[in-house]
């Protein structure tokens, strides 16, 4: 089957260029500024946005386990609405796939359930609360796309340090949650201003840069690659910066959310705004927009934690940690960075898709080639609307972005030249 794009307004090779796109057998087997064709079917994109499929190392889909906040099949349709075709799923999921066999059920699973690429973490270690090591060997044979134990991270250090050990001899990569849990304090929300205000115990920034100091100085003696996960304080991105600086293998993520927002946007006791880590203040929000800028921050990811609602309406000391994230990423990042002229178009897709496929080695995902899969999204960028509960296809609602105005919708979203999500039927 062949399907010809016209009229793409094409992010290729770095730049905004007006092209067609002949796809064949789910492979791009053509790309010019004007291709004519007989007998296939043909797809107008009207000078809209075509770009390389989104890629987001860091979300959480809750099969199985939780499937009453997310399934394998609802978390890859909602990606797919929010213009993803490859993402990294955690593995805090019940039972963690902690040995081969629930490893292979995992992949399994995925497989039979994503409509698009989902990719699998293993976990560092058993349960990933213990300070045992996985078979990392097994389960990276099996097909780890890297190593986390995200939601917890890792207390011991000479877990880490072995972890690390093992995972950089066979070039893969760690992604750490850093939070030290002796300094959590049964935190709910950053400690500053904000927890006072509203009388709740705080999460101090150093739970945050102690370990994520410790992680660099281990990072630096074995070579691992070493990714920090969802990244939120100034001292924390001055870290990563000095890393870099001295040569060490590390990248980092930051969220959506805590770019857009900080504590004191958090007015009342409404858990849509509770996550790990917290909201910080306006000063680390500055520092990781410079981070941003400045290529500190290597990358956005959603850290799409979708809960039931009962789960987040119980106010910030009881209700769980995390928001959803993968319906709203690209429409928040391009309305309040690149319209507003913070970073550009080209540098929010480098943000969203080139970077973390080059940085986490897929090799299939993050551009548009010729000959290689045809993943790609189409967005309207001009189109704007209003984020509401009612139109996420995930199961999780819980987003403090719920009510905001804003642009680039998505289009459709195509995974191996096949769309797995059109807003045709829409409205
Ligand atoms: N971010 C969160 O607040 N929650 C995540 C876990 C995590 O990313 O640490 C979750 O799994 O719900
Ligand atoms: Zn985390
Ligand atoms: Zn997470």
């Amino acid at each position: 089957m062949k399907t010809l794009i016209k009229n793409a307004r094409l992010y290729y090779q770095g730049q905004l260029t007006p092209a067609d796109l002949l796809i064949e057998n789910g492979r791009f087997t053509q790309i010019a500024e004007e291709i004519s064709t007989v007998g296939v079917q043909v797809l107008d994109a009207k000078k809209q946005l075509v770009t390389p499929g989104l890629v987001d190392v860091h979300v959480h889909f809750r099969e199985p386990g939780q499937v009453h906040k997310e399934t394998i099949k609802t978390g890859t349709q909602a990606s797919a609405h929010g213009g993803f075709t490859t993402v990294g799923a955690m593995p805090n999921v019940t039972p963690v796939p902690d040995n081969a066999e629930k490893f292979q059920k995992q992949l399994n699973l995925n497989q039979k359930n994503s409509l698009i690429n989902t990719l699998q973490y293993a976990p560092v270690t058993k349960g990933e609360t213990s300070d045992e090591l996985v078979d990392i060997e097994a389960l990276f044979k099996l097909g780890a796309f890297a190593f986390s134990n995200d939601g917890h991270g890792i207390m011991n250090a000479q877990s880490m340090f072995s972890a690390m050990e093992r995972i950089s001899a066979i070039n893969s990569h760690l992604a750490a949650h850093v939070e030290d849990k002796n300094l959590f304090n049964h935190g709910v929300i950053n400690f500053g201003s904000a927890s006072q205000r509203l009388g709740l115990p705080g999460i101090k920034q150093v739970a945050e840069t102690s370990q994520l100091a410790r992680d660099l100085v281990l990072a630096k003696e074995t070579g691992v690659h070493y990714h920090v996960c969802h990244i939120s304080t100034k001292d924390g991105v001055q870290l990563v910066r000095m890393a870099k600086d001295a040569g060490i293998n590390v990248t980092c993520e930051v969220t959506p959310h805590h770019l857009l927002f900080n504590d004191e946007d958090i007015l009342t006791d409404d858990a849509n705004f509770k996550m790990n880590p917290p909201l910080r203040s306006q000063m680390d929000q500055r520092a990781l927009l410079d981070g941003l800028a400045d290529g500190t921050i290597d990358m956005i990811a959603t850290d799409h934690a979708p809960h039931a609602q009962e789960e987040k309406n119980q106010g910030f000391e009881k209700s769980a940690f995390g928001i959803t994230g993968i319906e709203t990423s690209f429409p928040l990042m391009y309305t309040r960075l690149v319209k507003t002229g913070l970073i550009s178009l080209e540098k929010l897709i480098d943000l969203m898709s080139t970077k973390p496929a080059q940085i986490f080695g897929l090799n299939n995902a993050g551009t548009i080639t010729l000959n290689q899969k045809a993943d790609f999204t189409i967005i309207d960028l001009d189109q704007d609307f209003t984020i509401a509960k009612a139109d996420f296809l995930s199961k999780g609602k819980n987003s403090p972005f719920i009510g905001q105005s804003v642009f680039g919708k998505v289009e459709a979203t195509y995974v191996n030249g096949k769309p797995v999500y059109t807003n045709e039927c829409e409205e």
